[in-house]
C-alpha cells in the first residue's frame, strides 16, 4: 500500500523499493496498488501514460526487471495506458522470468456522481478494456479486476468458472465508498466464489485531490480477513493455502446447489 506522489520517477523507485522488501521479506507473489506511478484524477492520466506495447513504458520496465531480478510474481497494480489515440488504466502481471504473462484493461470504468460527497467520470479520459484477465503463474491461477470491476460479481464468477484461486483488485475506493463498501465488496466476492481475494490500494494522503481509503487486504474462501492494513503505506504479508477452496467447496457445495434452471445471464438490468 504504497505512498504516490506528482513525481512519477519518484513513485517508480518507491515501488521497486517497496518490491525488493516484498520479496527480501519472502513474498512470491507481489500486488501494487491501482495508479500507483500518478495521483489519481484525469488531469494526470494523459500526462503520467505510458505506451506498454511500444516498449516505451518505464513503470512496466522496473516491474519486468524486478519479477525477473527478484524471481517473483507480480500483479503490477496499474498505470495509465497510451494505445493508439486511446488511455486505459492497466494491470500488467510479469511472471518470476520477467516476462509479461497479461495485461488487463479496466473494464468496469468509475463513472459515479454521490451529490456532495463524491463525483469522478474515468470515462471522460479513460476508454475501458473489453476482455477479461486470467493468467497462469508460479503461484497458481491469478485473474485480475481493477477497482470499480469488484462491483460486478458476474466478472468474479466467470473467474471462479475458469477456475481461479485468487482474484486480485488494485484498488482506489474514497472516503465516502471505502467506510461503505470496501471490505463488504471484497468479502462478498470471494464468499460468493469461495475463492482468495487480494486488494492493493495507495495509502491515503488527505491532501491528495482524490483521497484513496486504503484498508488494502487479503481475504480467504469463508470471507476470512487473512491479512490487512489501515491507512497508512505499508508493507503487509499473507500465506495463502490454496487447499482451502477445495475444502470450503466440500463443506458448502455451492457449485452444484446452483439452480441454473431459474436463472440466468440473459438480461440483468435494474428495474426501476
Ligand atoms: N475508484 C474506483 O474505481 C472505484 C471506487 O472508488 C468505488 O467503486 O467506489
Amino acid at each position: 500500500q504504497l505512498s504516490i506522489c506528482a513525481d512519477k520517477e519518484q513513485n517508480i523507485r518507491h515501488a521497486r523499493e517497496a518490491i525488493q522488501t516484498a520479496a527480501d521479506g519472502g513474498s512470491k507473489l507481489v500486488l501494487l496498488p491501482e495508479m500507483w506511478n500518478c495521483p489519481y484524477s484525469n488531469a494526470s492520466f494523459p500526462i503520467y501514460a505510458e505506451d506498454i506495447d511500444a516498449g516505451d513504458s518505464p513503470s512496466s520496465k522496473m516491474l519486468s526487471d524486478m519479477a525477473k531480478s527478484k524471481e517473483v510474481t507480480i500483479i503490477g497494480g496499474s498505470i495509465p495506458e497510451r494505445s493508439g489515440n486511446h488511455l486505459y488504466n492497466t494491470c500488467c502481471i510479469y511472471g518470476k522470468d520477467g516476462s509479461l504473462k497479461g495485461k488487463h484493461r479496466k473494464v468496469h470504468l468509475f463513472d459515479i456522481d454521490i451529490p456532495g460527497k463524491i463525483q469522478f467520470k474515468e470515462s471522460d479520459t479513460l476508454t475501458p478494456g473489453d476482455k477479461y484477465t486470467v493468467v497462469d503463474t508460479d503461484v497458481g491461477r491469478i485473474g485480475v479486476g481493477i477497482c470499480y470491476d469488484i462491483r460486478f460479481p458476474e466478472m468474479a464468477m466467470t473467474y471462479a468458472a475458469r477456475g481461479v484461486h485468487m482474484i486480485c483488485y488494485p484498488g482506489a475506493f474514497n472516503m465516502t465508498t471505502g467506510p461503505a463498501h470496501w471490505e463488504l465488496l471484497q468479502k462478498a466476492r470471494a464468499v460468493d466464489n469461495q475463492l482468495f481475494v487480494a486488494t492493493c490500494s495507495p495509502a491515503r494522503n488527505p491532501s491528495a485531490g482524490y483521497v484513496a481509503w486504503g484498508h488494502s487486504s487479503v481475504i480467504g474462501p469463508f470471507g476470512e480477513i487473512l491479512a490487512s492494513t489501515g491507512r497508512e503505506e505499508a508493507i503487509f504479508y499473507a500465506d495463502i493455502d490454496y487447499a482451502q477452496i477445495k475444502e470450503r467447496r466440500m463443506n458448502m457445495p455451492l457449485d452444484h446447489q446452483r439452480r441454473g434452471d431459474l436463472y440466468q445471464l440473459v438480461d440483468l438490468t435494474f428495474t426501476t
